[in-house]
């Protein structure tokens, strides 16, 4: 098989309250299982997911799991910091996480953007989906116009379980 000739390589954070499942949504991404055992990230944890684009690209995607607590922390001024994309997740059976989710948004606007000065693409994670609770997600609407008026470029339903 003849050697991939271009690679790319991309940062990318999952932000978001705690336990909200940052770290179950990569989990099941990169390594296909989930645990319903809670502990609790302290600062940062990262994952490499690599992805087969076509036969000639690489795509490696650099996860930065950050810790909830970092939003009242003052580090995630340097876990941002070259990234080319965020997640921010809420959990879809807390309401409180949701109302974060604005001030996550604000937070990462407020320190990165992308060297041609443009804002980061966000997309939004109402998880834990599977609980059955969501009450916000009967109101897909009402979604699409948050996510307009936030800036984010969408919003999906997820579980990791
Ligand atoms: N039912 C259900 N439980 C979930 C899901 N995602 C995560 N959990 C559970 O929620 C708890 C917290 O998940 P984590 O992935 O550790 O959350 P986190 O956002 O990384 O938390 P911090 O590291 O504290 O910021 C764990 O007990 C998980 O098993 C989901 O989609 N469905």
């Amino acid at each position: 098989m003849q050697a991939p000739h271009k690679e790319h390589l991309y940062k990318l954070l999952v932000i978001g309250d705690l336990g909200v499942g940052k770290t179950s949504i990569i989990k099941r991404y990169v390594h296909q299982n989930f645990s319903s055992h809670y502990r609790a990230t302290i600062g940062v944890d990262f994952a490499l997911k690599v992805l087969h684009w076509d036969p000639e690209t690489v795509v490696r995607l650099q996860l930065w799991d950050i810790a909830g607590q970092e939003r009242f922390g003052n580090m995630t001024r340097v876990y941002y910091r070259e990234a080319m994309g965020a997640f921010i997740v809420f959990d879809v059976t807390r309401p409180a996480t949701f109302e974060a989710v604005a001030k996550w948004k604000n937070d990462l606007d407020s320190k990165l953007t992308l060297p041609n000065g443009k804002p980061v693409s966000v997309v939004l994670l109402a998880n834990k989906c599977d609980q059955g609770k969501d009450v916000l997600m009967n109101n897909g609407l009402k979604m699409d116009q948050f996510c307009k008026e936030h800036g984010f470029v969408g919003w999906f339903e997820t579980s990791a379980k």
